[in-house]
């Protein structure tokens, strides 16, 4: 299990004209991902999403609150103590062309990291192609095809597969991929998230996602969990789609309905949510973060910050002094009719938010 408590990051910056300049990133986030689960962290741009990920893969620093990996505490740890934790953690990047070097071929780039662990467990040098080879099968690439291959030779979702192929030559417990999919041509995106999820199912690997996307939040399992950020803060968690048929915290109810295939909230609807926001993240706002969008805004949102508080299901959490429950009523087709601007793929992915098509009052 790997989760985080009350991880907070302020980026300083020198000061522009207007002065100093805190940028808070993260101002408490607690979570956890269980052994050979998937939770998902969406949100709009700005919120915190990648910092979270780069923090929990052990490429950012944080300045409280702790990432404990498999009931082991890494901020008491000296940094090379905590290096062996962290990499059972990997990053999955979202664009593959940067990702891989292109002075080196598909082999080159696999062996360095297989040598490495063929020493860890005293194999010998002919498990370093034969690993190679396995693990080029296991994402679904011939290997005999790309071994030889530089990164520029190869397609989008090739070079993704690489780069997964790759994050799984130190046997990871948990693959974070941060908008992995996002660069790659929308043609391919279902076959990687797909992929994904057949690692989680075969080899128990856990899986961070972290997206702007509600949709492919919700492709990565039924059984997932989503964390909606806002801020630098959890506005809602719970159950995939317990929190998306039956959103709670206002927040989330406006990304619901900012799907272009949702109809929208009836009530208070979204033309009532202001919608965008220039975000200024240097403010330490006193009060619920989302209280100058919020429709339900009362005297008390503006003073005190709501904590994270159990909804009738307790597996179910909202950061809201006014949650209204509303429900999704799911609907089988878009009716605008026919594939959306994103083609076949974007239509399949996009055809799970579909899903979510109409939010309506229940309470
Ligand atoms: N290296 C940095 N220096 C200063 N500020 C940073 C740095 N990295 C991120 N930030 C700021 O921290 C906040 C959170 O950024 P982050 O990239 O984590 O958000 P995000 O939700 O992943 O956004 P996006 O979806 O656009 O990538 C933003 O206000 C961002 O401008």
């Amino acid at each position: 299990m790997i989760s985080g408590t009350g991880i907070t990051k302020t980026y300083r910056r020198r000061g522009d004209h207007t002065g100093a300049q805190d940028v808070y990133a993260l101002r408490g986030v607690d979570f956890t991902v269980p052994k050979g689960g998937a939770v998902s962290f969406i949100g709009e741009s700005g919120c915190g999403k990648t910092t979270l990920g780069r923090i929990v893969a052990g490429l950012e620093t944080y300045d409280s609150g702790d990432v404990v990996i498999g009931g082991v505490p890494m901020t008491p740890l000296r940094p090379r103590k905590r290096e062996p934790y962290f990499r059972r953690i990997q990053l999955i990047h979202q664009d593959p062309y940067s990702a891989l070097n292109p002075n080196r071929t598909i082999e080159q780039t696999l062996r360095a990291p297989l040598a490495l662990r063929a020493r860890q467990m005293k194999r010998p040098g002919s498990w370093i192609g034969e690993r190679a080879e396995e693990l080029l099968s296991l994402v679904g690439i011939d290997p005999g095809y790309v071994l030889p291959r530089y990164p520029h030779q190869l397609s989008g979702g090739m070079r993704q597969r690489v780069v997964i192929a790759r994050a799984l030559t130190v046997d990871p417990e948990m693959l974070v991929a941060d908008e992995s999919v996002s660069m790659i041509d929308v043609s391919m995106r279902l076959s990687i998230l797909a992929l994904l999820k057949d690692l989680r199912e075969r080899l128990g690997v856990s899986l961070m996602f972290i997206t702007h996307d509600i949709a492919t939040a919700r492709y990565i399992g039924a059984d997932s969990e989503l964390y909606v950020l806002y801020r630098g803060l959890v506005a809602e968690r719970g159950p995939t789609e317990t929190v998306i048929s039956g959103p709670v915290h206002p927040y989330t109810q406006a990304l619901l309905s900012a799907i272009p295939v949702l109809h929208g909230l009836e009530l208070p609807g979204p033309d009532r949510v202001v919608p965008t926001e220039a975000l200024d993240e240097r403010r330490p706002d006193t009060g619920c973060l989302f209280a100058r969008r919020c429709p339900f805004r009362s005297d008390r949102c503006v003073e005190e910050r709501p904590e994270l508080a159990h909804c009738l299901d307790p597996t179910h959490e909202h950061a809201c002094f006014h949650p209204h429950r509303r429900q999704v009523i799911p609907v089988e087709r878009f009716t605008s009719g026919g594939p959306d601007a994103n083609g076949t793929a974007g239509t399949a992915v996009n055809g799970a938010a579909g899903a979510a098509a109409r939010v309506r009052t229940t309470a």
